[in-house]
């Protein structure tokens, strides 16, 4: 059954109405030409703040499972918030195609065929928990869609769980209510075991296992903890031992299970772990099923070689009924319930809904799993040149075809600590995106280059931060369109500079130029002789094609020059033809430039 609401499209929108085109922040922008996206967000921020969200069209988040109240109000300020509750996945395959964002919690699989269906239009994936293994986070990187998550909210909610777990186990309290349920008085058959004294291995000693540590550590337990990337000094101050992974298994009278399910993890506890275990061990899960081998454990506990479990969590959830581990007098079951208090889903519902309108800002989420966090101080420094190197790059691509290596150089008074993946990401946009329908972003920038084996260099000196995009070079295989002109060194080079926040174009070979880069540009080579620029100008006007700047660069008097004229409407093929018919023209490109930079 879907339940479906639309909520908080009262302001900005209209209730249930579907967003007709999702990229509100593009169109909000190119109405600007010259504006930046940081202009844009700092505009949008501010009309949001004064409750002018009608001047552009509000974002449509579809919630797929349960949600705190807080986070919906949250996510309300800024977009329509769709409540659509238990969909099954055809209803999901739908309800994406109209969503810029959606929310789940572990009972929702973003599969590709999400992504697919979605059609560019999804941009955030918010997880209301932690684990993520539910998201195909590789199919959203190459889809440009931001995976964010909530990792801290729920964290003691986990860990007292995971006590309660313990707790229960060790003094059977969950059989003892069920037989008491039956009207059973059986105190002789429920006798449990202390936990003082006895040792825990909390395996996986991240945020919910340091947590649960600290509590086992005031029942009086002795506490050992394997995580392979947990820092020594962390478990020194906590007084925990870390261990190997074999010793921990060896030593354990009780384990806790606190880490991700990852290729590496999936299936961790196998047969051979259950067979080096003491026998009075047992394991509790609330990490995620995946990480036993169900059969084994159900195995080991046949041949008593482990005392008993108690889960939370389980390979597919709600198990089916046929799960060897349903039933058993020494498992305790619980059905996913870590997450599952009032605090924590508060706290994750206003923790994801707050990464989620931050991403759909186009801001950088500090709880981003796929995409790099570039603070909004540094975001506002690097925009101008993340639109010039964008620009820079598609002009690179109308000098030469089949572009396999390019090389960028950047200037800053400390180079070494130039993060530089903003203006690579704008680079790559700029070189591939004529090529593709693709949406490339921050998020898949890195991972388009890679599938097109083109190889990015980057190469930092030292100087003014105020140039700090210097130039793109076409290094290798790169076909040029001006042959024997801008190529040196089988290089095609270009050049530029950010003045008074505009990219300009400085360098086109071994021209020097002025050109501000917007709107669109002709490029004409050319033998330099009077009457060639009256002509072009001629040609143009009588095609109402309005010229809002010309500028010409040579070699000398009368020999080589290149000529970039900046025009406001799109020349037809037709047009091209004619300015190539120029006497003394050589060559003729037109570089249409987009107004936005990622
Ligand atoms: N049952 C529930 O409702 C909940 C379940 N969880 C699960 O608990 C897991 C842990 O959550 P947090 O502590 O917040 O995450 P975390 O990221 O803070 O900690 C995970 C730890 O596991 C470690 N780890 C990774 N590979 C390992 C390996 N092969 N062996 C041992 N340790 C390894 C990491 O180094 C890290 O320290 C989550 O991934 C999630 O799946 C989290 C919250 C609620
Ligand atoms: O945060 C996590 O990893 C959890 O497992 C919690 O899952 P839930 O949001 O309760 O479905």
């Amino acid at each position: 059954m879907m339940g479906a609401t639309t909520r908080g499209a009262t302001r900005g929108g209209v209730r249930g109405a579907k967003c007709a085109a999702p990229r509100a922040l593009t169109r909000f922008t190119t109405a600007r030409p010259c504006s930046t996206k940081v202009r844009a967000v700092e505009e949008l921020n501010r009309s949001v703040a004064s409750g002018q969200e009608g001047l552009f069209e509000r974002p449509t988040v579809l919630v797929a499972e349960k949600l705190g109240q807080a986070g919906i109000e949250l996510l309300e300020k800024f977009s329509n918030v769709e409540l659509a509750y238990d969909m099954s996945e055809t209803e999901l395959l739908e309800k994406i195609k109209d969503s810029d964002a959606l929310i789940v919690r572990s009972g929702t699989q973003v599969t590709k065929e999400v992504f697919t269906a979605s059609k560019g239009r999804l941009r955030v994936v918010g997880r209301a928990g932690v684990g993520i293994d539910n998201v195909d986070v590789h199919a959203a990187t190459e889809n440009g869609c931001v995976v964010v998550n909530a990792p801290n909210a729920n964290t003691v909610a986990a860990a007292e769980h995971g006590i309660a777990l313990l707790c229960s186990f060790a003094r059977n309290v969950a059989q003892a209510d069920a037989s008491m349920r039956e009207g059973k008085w059986n105190r002789s058959k429920l006798v449990g075991v202390s936990l003082v004294d006895k040792t825990i291995a909390i395996m996986g000693f991240g945020k919910v296992g340091s947590e649960v540590a600290r509590r086992a550590q005031g029942l009086g337990m002795k506490v050992i903890a394997h995580d392979p990337y947990a820092p020594e000094d962390k478990a020194k101050a906590l007084g925990v031992e870390l261990v190997d992974f074999d010793e921990a298994v060896a030593r354990g009278d009780f384990f806790s299970l606190h880490m991700p399910l990852t290729p590496s993890t999936d299936k961790m506890f196998n047969a051979e772990v259950f067979k080096n275990m003491k026998p009075n061990a047992v394991v509790i899960n609330v990490a995620r099923g995946g990480v036993i081998d169900d059969k084994a454990l159900a195995d080991a506990l046949d041949n008593n070689e482990i005392a008993g479990a108690a889960l939370d969590v389980f390979a597919v959830e709600p198990p089916p009924a046929d799960n060897p581990l349903m039933g058993r007098p020494n498992v305790v079951l619980t059905p996913h319930l870590g997450a599952s208090t009032v605090e924590a889903q508060e706290g994750v519902a206003v923790e994801v809904a707050d990464a989620v309108v931050t991403a759909l800002k186009g801001e950088p989420a500090p709880s981003a799993i796929n995409a790099p966090m570039v603070s909004s101080e540094l975001m506002k420094d690097l925009m101008p040149n993340a639109e010039l190197i964008h620009k820079l790059g598609v002009v690179a691509t109308r000098l030469g075809k089949n572009i396999k290596k390019v090389r960028a150089t950047y200037k800053s008074v400390s180079p070494d600590d130039l993060d530089t993946r903003l203006l690579r990401a704008n680079l790559v946009k700029g070189l591939v995106e004529h090529t593709t329908d693709a949406k490339v972003n921050l998020v898949n920038a890195d991972l388009i280059a890679e599938n097109r084996e083109l190889e990015i260099e980057e190469s930092k000196v030292k100087g003014s931060n105020s140039d700090l995009v210097s130039g793109v070079e076409l290094v290798t295989g790169a076909d040029p369109v001006f042959p024997d002109f801008l190529e040196r060194n089988n290089k095609i080079a270009v050049g530029g500079k950010v003045k008074e926040g505009k990219p300009y174009l400085t360098k086109l070979g071994d021209f020097d130029m002025d050109v501000c880069l917007e709107g669109s540009v002709v490029i004409c080579r050319q033998e330099d002789q009077p009457g060639v620029v009256g002509k072009v100008g001629q040609i143009l006007g009588e095609n109402s094609i309005n010229v809002n700047f010309m500028t010409v660069g040579r070699t000398g008097p009368r020999a080589s020059a290149l000529m970039a004229i900046g025009v406001d409407e799109k020349p037809s093929p037709e047009v091209i033809q004619s300015l190539k018919e120029v006497e003394a023209i050589k060559e003729v490109i037109f570089v249409d430039l987009p107004g936005l930079p990622l």
